[in-house]
């Protein structure tokens, strides 16, 4: 046991299906074989979660230390940050006092694990509105999670990676507005984000990775016909990874490339904005019951590549529609831990 990772998992928008899908994933006996888990967050919000979920049994232990987590299956240590106060808050709203508690629990855990006081972290999602609304009047504003990681390790050459099983795509740019993604389709941005991809898959242990470049355009531009991004900006990006020996191939139009990526062509797709990338993945992993009339299966990791410390995500949001309902699906934040776990196996910083 004692040569297993820690893990820390944030507890995302308190608001949101974060805890109680901590909660359900920590009730899978074999994480507690592979990870020594410990949660940051509020503990009043894991015993309203474990009490939701009809787990009376499962003990929630306060800690202010890593050193004192017990790691013990049917225990979960939380992390306790005294963020929340129980007469303001409410499940499914976007408030302040909600969006700062999950902003500081990501900036705790990046802080354990730039101390290496733990080995992996993995978030929860947050409300980039309500943590937006907390943070601008301390005149900070962040996109989402990748930023603030992006920020406090000191990181400038980073990109989102989403995967579903051996489905892989990296991003040129992700929260902006599509007129400006547009516009952040450059060469170098581009062939950095063919390098990150290269590396990751190698550290992945994939031995001769091949990364596939979706087009910006239909068609990938048609020679030109359809816009020039694809001649001006990607195709030289191309052209120099090739030079440094990377298998790349592209830019394929986007609509052929994901099939042939599901299909086993490539081991990761480079996509130029977030939802080229996004669809495809959230399409293959979110699972809508026609017949129940609800998510059967919510799958799918999000990781933060270029770090110098290991972070992986679910891929879905705050899912306040279901917050404190107890129907949430945790297989995302199961899987998402299951990356952390083979990462800091392997000892890789992505
Ligand atoms: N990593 C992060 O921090 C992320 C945060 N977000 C944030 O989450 C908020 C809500 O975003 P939406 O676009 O509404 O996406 P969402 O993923 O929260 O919801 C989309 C649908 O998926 C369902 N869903 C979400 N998680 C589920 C789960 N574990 N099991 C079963 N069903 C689940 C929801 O109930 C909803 O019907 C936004 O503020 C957004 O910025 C979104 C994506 C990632
Ligand atoms: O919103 C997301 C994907 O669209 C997730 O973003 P972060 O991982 O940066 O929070």
């Amino acid at each position: 046991m004692f040569n297993l990772p820690k893990i820390g998992i944030t507890m995302g928008d308190p608001a949101g299906n974060g805890p109680e899908i901590t909660v359900q994933a920590l009730l899978h006996k074999d994480i507690y074989e592979r990870c020594r888990p410990i949660v940051v967050g509020d503990a009043m919000i894991f015993e309203k979660a474990a009490a939701i979920l009809g787990h009376p049994e499962i003990k929630i232990h306060r800690i202010s230390q890593v050193s004192e987590a017990l790691f013990e299956y049917g225990t979960i240590d939380v992390f306790h940050m005294d963020l929340i106060d129980p007469d303001k808050f409410e499940y499914g709203k976007v408030s302040e006092m909600c969006g700062m508690a999950a902003f500081l629990c990501v900036k705790k855990v990046i802080e354990l694990a730039m101390k290496g006081e733990i080995d992996a972290t993995c978030t929860n999602a947050l409300n980039k509105e309500a943590m937006n609304k907390a943070l601008a009047p301390k005149g900070l504003h962040f996109d989402g999670h990748t930023e603030i990681y992006a920020k406090y390790t000191n990181t400038k050459k980073y990109t989102m990676m989403l995967a579903h099983h051996d489905l892989r795509v990296v991003h040129v740019s992700t929260h902006c507005s599509l007129r400006e993604a547009c516009d952040r389709v450059k060469k170098d941005r581009v062939l950095e984000v063919i390098r990150i991809a290269d590396k990751a898959c190698r550290e992945m242990g994939i031995l001769k990775p091949r990364v596939a470049v979706a087009g910006l355009n239909p068609h990938s531009g048609e020679n030109g016909l359809f816009g020039r991004e694809e001649i001006d900006e990607i195709i030289p990006a191309i052209k120099a990874a090739q030079a440094e020996d990377i298998n790349v191939d592209g830019p394929i139009p986007p609509d052929s490339l994901f099939p042939k990526a599901l299909g086993g062509w490539y081991d990761i797709v480079v996509a130029m904005y977030h939802d080229q990338g996004h669809i495809p993945l959230k399409t293959v992993g979110f699972v809508y019951d026609r017949e129940l009339k609800k998510w059967k299966e919510v799958e799918g990791v999000n990781v933060t590549l270029g770090l110098p410390i290991i972070r992986t995500s679910v891929d879905h949001g705050t899912g306040f529609d279901q917050a404190g309902k107890g129907t949430s699906n945790e297989l995302s934040l199961v899987n998402a831990l299951d990356y952390a776990i083979k990462l800091a196996q392997n000892k890789c910083n992505l």
